[in-house]
């Protein structure tokens, strides 16, 4: 079987640009030995291995593809390294192991997702809403001794979320200084995720509360049909403050992100 380098010249011929997803470092300098002719290349990865000229950060390796693709463009757009009616090609690894997929689409900035924004553009810090979808994507694989646990985390704009919300029971973050991604804060917040109420999380990852219950106002919330009062007040209160919502489903197990009263990413655990 020929390989897909053998077909690549072809492919990308007459596009306005390349996104490699996570390319080898072989994988890349084959691609850029090659000719690319006035074929802009540009590297969508987690981490920059291969030193490319232009690169958008993955914040989460995305195991849907459609997901993967979407965040590479609309990150390649913000940074105008494509724009309107461009011609992209994306390069990407859709079984394990070396780019062996491409995709080619035409960049539409009306179909805008969102997801490029929700970690970039949001009120928090980028390294915050990853490190909470972390903790979210790990509490959903595991669940809580084995059993599978809901959890509601607002990040960012915690002080109006604070003030749309009441205490359902003491504050064990009340007089703490801990942050998302510290690891002892992560079992902690693996433990409290059985109790009721949503976690509040500061522009700059600090735990402000846990056992909020959310009271936002409700109207103008878009969010599908069969999602319960979690997921209602966690998109209710991202159209009525400037704060993402991340909230981990017990009775589905998916990991679901809110934007400006929009459900903006869903993505499954066990794939991670
Ligand atoms: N307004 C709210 N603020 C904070 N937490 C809430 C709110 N409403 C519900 N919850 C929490 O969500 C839990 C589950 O409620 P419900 O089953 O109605 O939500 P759901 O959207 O169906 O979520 P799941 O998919 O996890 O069942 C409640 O036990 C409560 O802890
Ligand atoms: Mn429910």
């Amino acid at each position: 079987m020929a390989s897909l380098t053998d077909h690549l010249a072809d492919l990308v011929e007459d596009a306005d640009a390349v996104i490699l997803f996570s390319p080898t470092a072989s994988f890349h300098d084959r691609f850029i030995d090659g000719d690319t002719g006035d074929t802009d290349v540009i590297v969508a990865a987690p981490d920059d291995d291969v030193g490319a000229e232009s690169f958008v950060e993955l914040p989460l390796p995305f195991r849907n593809v459609r997901d993967r693709i979407r965040f590479g463009i609309e990150g390649a757009m913000d940074a105008s390294l494509v724009s309107e009616g461009d011609e992209v090609v994306c390069i990407a690894s859709v079984f394990e192991g070396e780019s062996d997929a491409i995709i080619r689409v035409t960049v539409d900035e009306t179909a805008n997702s969102g997801i490029y924004d929700l970690f970039v553009d949001s009120r928090a810090d980028p390294g915050v809403i990853r490190n909470v979808f972390e903790v979210a994507i790990e509490l959903g694989k595991k669940g809580q001794k084995g059993k599978p646990v809901g959890a509601l985390f607002v990040v960012g704009d915690a002080g109006k979320v604070m003030n749309k919300s009441r205490a359902l029971s003491y504050n064990p973050f009340e007089k703490s200084h801990v942050h998302v991604g510290d690891p002892i804060v992560n079992v902690m917040l693996k433990e409290f995720s059985r109790l009721d109420g949503a976690f509040v999380v500061s522009d700059s990852g600090k735990i402000v509360s846990a056992y909020r219950y959310l009271e936002p106002a409700a109207e103008g919330v878009d969010i599908p049909k069969g999602l319960g009062a979690r997921h209602m007040a966690g998109g209710a209160i991202t159209r009525d403050t400037n704060a993402t919502a991340i909230v981990l489903s017990e009775s589905d197990g998916l990991v679901r992100a809110f934007k400006g009263g929009s459900l903006v990413l869903e993505i499954d655990p066990e794939e991670y």
